[in-house]
């Protein structure tokens, strides 16, 4: 799985661009402000239907343009072609997929597996279980092919339960049936979470230990109600208390993922740098996992690689990305310390942004 083609159009300052990328290792270089993150984004655009930078992908259209057009061409047989256009005017995207106009964003996002390393990386660990939850739940959608309609179901029942909760009297019939769907759909979200943490977990411990060897690192699942008890029983039980409340306190939409070092929260002991590689670890083995079990590559957006890893940690990065032979994005200030870290035999294509005459981002390749 490997972009072969971008073509962009109004994107934040980026001047239209078309580039070739190699299928293996990208470098972009450039200085602050030229547009190196703003060429990650439209990729993550593509591949996702939304930005990494801002909610309002209004935002990341060009200042006085109406819209932006991204479009892209993966490897294989057939090719594979992606088009997201947003009008200023518009809310919605609009998609293509193989040159049809009636997709559904998850078939975008099945097309084209991607992950993101940022310097934002260590808000996995750090922050709300929401981007852990999107994080395991990215791997379980890759290759558990029924999970995701059981996902929808779960949280259209979720919905309903919630907006029952908060009404002054609740039908008991219409609750039951509710919670019936909840109880049906979300023991079977969690069971996939589960098949797929207990094979995922293997994988993350063997590229946490190339990349920085933690032993008393441990990571786990946390299904979001009482390990003991059925959901549908858990669900009765907590009615009142939910009612209270106003929403559903326990179920799988309050899985976690638990990341502990000697029994504490890790992000409590670790420092940035350290942070940074375990989510890298837990990202690049999404990746590893990906290939072994649907062997399909996944592209790796990485931004600022050099910031908070010493020389020796960006090398091991470097290494694992290279075995992996994933084709992967790399952004950096500073290109020469990326350059001598490749194998020979590795496709490495060097691009460079920088500000023309108007201020906006040129896309060039070097040599
Ligand atoms: N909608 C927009 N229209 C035009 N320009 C924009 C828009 N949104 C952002 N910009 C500008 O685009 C530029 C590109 O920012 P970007 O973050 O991509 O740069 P970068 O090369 O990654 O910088 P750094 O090295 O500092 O991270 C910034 O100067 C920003 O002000």
């Amino acid at each position: 799985m490997s972009l072969i083609q971008l073509n962009f159009q109004g994107l934040r300052n980026l001047t239209p661009l078309e580039m070739r990328p190699s299928p293996r290792i990208n470098i972009i270089s450039g200085p602050n402000g030229s547009g190196k993150t703003s060429l990650l984004e439209g990729i993550h655009v593509l591949g996702m239907g939304r930005s990494f930078r801002t909610r309002q992908l209004k935002n990341a259209i060009q200042a006085e343009l109406p819209h932006m057009t991204l479009y892209g061409r993966l490897a294989g047989e057939p090719e594979v072609s992606i088009g997201v256009r947003r009008l200023r005017a518009q809310r919605e995207l609009e998609l293509r997929l193989r040159g049809d106009k009636d997709v559904r964003l998850a078939e975008l996002v099945e097309a084209m597996p991607l992950q993101l390393i940022n310097p934002d990386a260590f808000r996995l660990l750090e922050g709300s279980p929401a981007g852990r939850r999107e994080f395991f739940d990215w791997g379980v959608f890759h290759v558990k092919h029924d999970f995701l309609e059981a996902w929808k179901r779960t949280r259209r029942a979720v919905k309903h339960r919630n907006a029952l909760l908060r009404r002054g009297r609740i039908d008991p019939q219409e609750m039951a049936a509710w919670e019936q769907e909840l109880a049906l759909w979300g023991e079977v979200v969690d069971r996939l979470r589960m098949e797929w943490f207990s094979e995922f977990l293997p994988v993350f411990e063997e590229t946490l230990e190339v990349l920085l060897p933690l032993p008393g690192l441990k990571l786990g699942y946390a299904r979001g109600w009482d390990k003991q008890r059925s959901l549908s029983e858990v669900l009765r039980d907590s009615r009142a208390t939910d009612q209270q409340m106003g929403f559903t306190q326990q179920g799988p939409q309050r899985a976690d993922l638990r990341i502990r070092l000697n029994k504490q929260p890790a992000v409590e002991v670790l420092s940035r740098g350290q942070q940074k590689l375990v989510v890298s670890a837990l990202k690049l083995a999404q990746g590893r996992f990906l290939e072994r079990t649907a062997q399909r590559h996944c592209i790796y957006l990485i931004d600022d690689l050099p910031a908070e890893l010493d020389a020796q940690h960006q090398q091991r990065f470097c290494q694992l990305l290279e075995e992996m032979q994933c084709q992967a994005f790399i952004t950096s200030v500073e290109p020469t310390a990326l350059q001598r870290t490749w194998q020979p035999q590795t496709a490495v294509s060097m691009f460079h942004v920088k500000h023309d005459d108007q201020g906006l981002g040129q896309l060039r390749q070097d040599g």
